[in-house]
């Protein structure tokens, strides 16, 4: 047994389908009285359904959240806060919408109610990203961690097939990483090899069967306790090159982390074979960076950059970006290693094999 620290955070989390019931017991339990819900254009519905569910405890609605919270948003919806007089957000949809709410957290210090309808798992992060001026920053702040958690797995029935697939493989990504992370421990460990292994079996029964209930809490299951991974222990090349990706060329997240998984993957396989050893077991498959693809591929998600918005001209900056401030990682990629990152984007953007 190796040494490890183990930080427990403090969060509530409330889970089953129909737990949206359960929203103003959860608000009152917070000591919240004037909540301002936040969601994307597309998911105004759903906003204004919790806003009627909390009557005189809404505040407002902020509808405008976008991918990889551009400062501007931010500052937005800050100010919209400020001036509803606000005590607390609502964040109902994904990544972007939860996002937005720790923008308006790390100003503020509202309590986050994160209700999150893919399979990204920022509501259990302490994680917060904004991008300016085209470049993504990413920072941890125990005041961005939504204090309360409602996965309710009726919600994330309409999301589309196709977010589905690439939104469970981002929560995979996590877990993944979290296998050979440097501050890793067994109960991450444990919760990784679950959460990869409850998304890996309910992508296919998703594909089938959209609205399968079952599988929808599975997936949900499996995005809490990877997200929980991402939450406790350090990123690494993985996410490192999304976040280049996805903020400095506009990619949508998803998809990005459902290409690159396989060969970010590869690239750390001899530096890390017990991570890779437990990520193939997890999915039932013979290799880690194999099992990764075929689990998109089988699925109908993109394999590769140039299918999802990539530009070839663009793959040596963003080599560049990404060598210029690494991560930690089981294999260092800082700027020596810049031809190996190179070569490991080309292969995503043409959708090679990982190797
Ligand atoms: N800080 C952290 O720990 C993490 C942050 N993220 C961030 O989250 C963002 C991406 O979030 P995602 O969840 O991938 O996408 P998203 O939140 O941008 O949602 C994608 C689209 O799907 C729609 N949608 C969401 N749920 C739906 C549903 N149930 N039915 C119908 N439509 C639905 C949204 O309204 C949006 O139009 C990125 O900015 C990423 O950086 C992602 C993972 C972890
Ligand atoms: O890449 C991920 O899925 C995890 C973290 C982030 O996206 C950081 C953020 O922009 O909030």
């Amino acid at each position: 047994m190796r040494d490890f620290v183990y930080t427990s955070q403090p969060q509530r989390v409330v889970f089953g389908a129909g737990s949206l019931q359960h929203l103003a017991r959860e608000i009152e339990a917070l000591g919240a009285r004037r909540a301002l819900v936040l969601s994307t254009p597309e998911q105004r519905g759903q906003a204004e359904r919790v806003a009627a569910m909390l009557g005189a405890h809404a505040a407002g609605i902020f509808d405008r959240a976008v991918m990889h919270v551009p400062i501007e948003t931010a500052r937005e919806a800050r100010e919209v806060a400020r001036k509803l007089g606000a005590d607390c957000a609502v964040a109902i949809g994904g990544g972007s919408t939860t996002g937005l709410g720790k923008a308006i957290a790390l100003d503020s210090g509202l309590p986050i109610l994160a209700i999150p309808t893919t399979y990204a798992g920022s509501e259990m992060t302490p994680i917060y990203g904004l991008t300016e001026a085209g470049l993504k920053k990413t920072g941890k702040d125990p005041r961005v961690l939504p204090r309360t958690v409602i996965y309710d797995p009726e919600l994330s029935r309409s999301l589309p097939v196709g977010l589905s697939v690439t939104s469970g493989i981002n929560a995979i990504a996590h877990a993944a990483e979290g296998l050979y992370a440097q501050d890793s421990n067994p109960v991450m460990d444990l919760m990784a090899q679950e959460g990869i292994a409850a998304i890996a079996r309910a992508l296919p029964v998703i594909r089938r069967q959209p609205d399968d209930i079952d599988a929808r809490a599975d997936a949900l299951y499996g995005a809490w306790l990877c997200g929980t991974v991402l939450g406790n222990v350090g990123m690494a090349l993985h996410h490192k090159l999304c976040h280049t990706l996805g903020g400095s060329f506009n990619l949508p997240h998803a998809e990005v982390h459902t290409v690159v998984l396989p060969h970010a993957i590869a690239f750390n396989a001899e530096a890390a074979p017990r991570a890779m050893a437990l990520i193939a077991k997890a999915l039932g498959a013979e290799s880690a960076p194999a099992g990764l693809q075929a689990l998109a591929r089988d699925n109908g998600a993109p394999v590769a950059l140039k299918d999802i918005g990539m530009k070839a001209e663009d793959l040596d900056r963003a080599a560049d970006i990404a060598v210029g401030n690494p991560y930690w990682n089981p294999r260092p990629f800082g700027p020596a290693e810049r031809d190996a990152i190179r070569a490991l984007l080309q292969r995503a953007f043409d959708g090679d094999p990982p190797r």
